[in-house]
């Protein structure tokens, strides 16, 4: 590959997410962009991307410089190791592949160069890469923007790219390194001049505040069907479902060092503009029958605040319900086996 200047960047999961970040890093001028792509690869590979950005504006059969319809596998193809990956899949712990193993293609275990950006709700996504890539720099990337992929190929961007960057901390790399990769990555992300990305110390913070949001308005939509402005409307989605479900986030915060403030809630409640009806990543997950990402957006949190010994009645119901979602999607994709229907029949 000829020496441009521009950092090489992966893009892992072109879907919301990952194709405004592609987009945002090519117009930028200062990478180049592999996506890698999985049920959209036809579409996007032969067509490019359909995009209505209320940052870009609208695009008819973008595509980034290169598009892949599987991890590169950089050993085996002797590709030189990218700067940076970027991981903007869903993160589900419990269904495989394993984000490690992922990853692992372009990304291996002993890894130096590569530095990792997890732009990814939840908390504690880390932890599994820290274990299995133990020298490669993490980056935590907080989104908020909104963005939804409405048909394979088609992205529809109508809240803000706003992006938190800071550094997970690595025992085994200097913070310094770390800091200084995350304010590289700020910088390229940052050239296109088109969004808000900034550059965070508090990566905790950042996560913490976010889950007031995530681990509660998007399971509660999820399983209600509703969107954030219907859950407003209906009698008792507010003060009997979110409201609670939020104080007790603010508590376990609180109990791990993170001091929100009691007015985050109010806040997270009426972010969203009411008539925009916005549909959480979660709810449309659901829609769509794909897996949800209930471990990482309220699992940890949930097992992180009772070990902490705050009580959290709400949050616990919600997420057994979510369980129970995720375990109706394995079933329709034949993903467990059930005993099969007795009749009863004449005895
Ligand atoms: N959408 C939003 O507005 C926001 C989302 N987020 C967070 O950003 C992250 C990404 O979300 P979002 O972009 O909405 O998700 P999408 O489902 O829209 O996109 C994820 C993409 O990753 C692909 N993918 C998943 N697994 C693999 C794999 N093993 N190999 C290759 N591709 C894969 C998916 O392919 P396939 O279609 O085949 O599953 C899909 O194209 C999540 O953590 C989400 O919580 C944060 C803020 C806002
Ligand atoms: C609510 C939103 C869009 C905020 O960025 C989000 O994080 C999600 O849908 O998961």
């Amino acid at each position: 590959m000829a020496d441009t200047g521009k950092k090489n960047v992966l893009v892992i999961g072109g879907g919301a997410v990952g194709a405004i970040a592609a987009l945002n890093l090519e117009i930028g001028g200062l990478a180049t962009v592999t996506v890698v792509l999985r049920s959209n690869f036809k579409a996007v590979s032969e067509a490019g991307y359909s995009i209505e950005s209320c940052d870009h504006g609208t695009f008819q059969g973008w595509k980034p410089s290169h598009v892949r319809n599987k991890v590169p596998d950089i050993t085996r193809e002797t590709l030189p190791p990218y700067d940076y990956v970027v991981l903007t899949t869903k993160n589900i712990p419990d269904i495989p592949p394993t984000i490690s193993s992922l990853i692992s293609p372009a990304l291996p275990t002993e890894n130096t160069h590569t530095t990792l950006v997890l732009i990814q709700n939840g908390l504690n996504i880390e932890k599994p890469i820290l274990q299995s890539h133990p020298h490669t720099p993490v980056i935590s990337g907080v989104s908020l923007i909104g963005s939804a992929e409405t048909d394979p190929g088609t992205i529809i961007q109508d809240d803000k790219d706003r992006l938190f960057i800071g550094a997970f901390r690595n025992p085994h790399i200097p913070f310094d390194l770390e800091s200084s990769k995350a304010r590289e990555f700020v910088k390229i992300y940052s050239a296109g001049g088109k969004t808000d990305c900034a550059y965070s110390e508090n990566v905790l913070y950042d996560r913490w505040r976010k889950l007031v949001y995530n681990a509660c308005l998007n399971p509660i939509c999820a399983i209600t069907g509703l969107d954030t402005g219907r859950i407003r409307l209906a009698g008792g989605g507010i003060e009997g479902l979110v409201r609670p479900a939020m104080k007790e986030i603010v508590e376990a915060a609180a109990k791990k060092g993170v001091l929100l403030g009691e007015e985050v809630v109010g806040f997270m409640i009426e972010v969203d503009p009411l008539e925009i009806y916005l549909a959480p990543s979660m709810l449309a997950d659901v829609r769509k029958g794909n897996f949800i990402e209930f471990e990482n957006l309220l699992g940890e949190p949930l097992r992180e605040g009772k070990a902490a010994g705050v009580p959290m009645p709400t949050l616990e119901v919600l997420y057994n319900i979510c369980k129970t979602i995720q375990w109706r999607t394995k079933e329709a994709r034949g993903l467990v086996e059930i005993p099969p229907k007795r009749n009863l029949g004449t005895q």
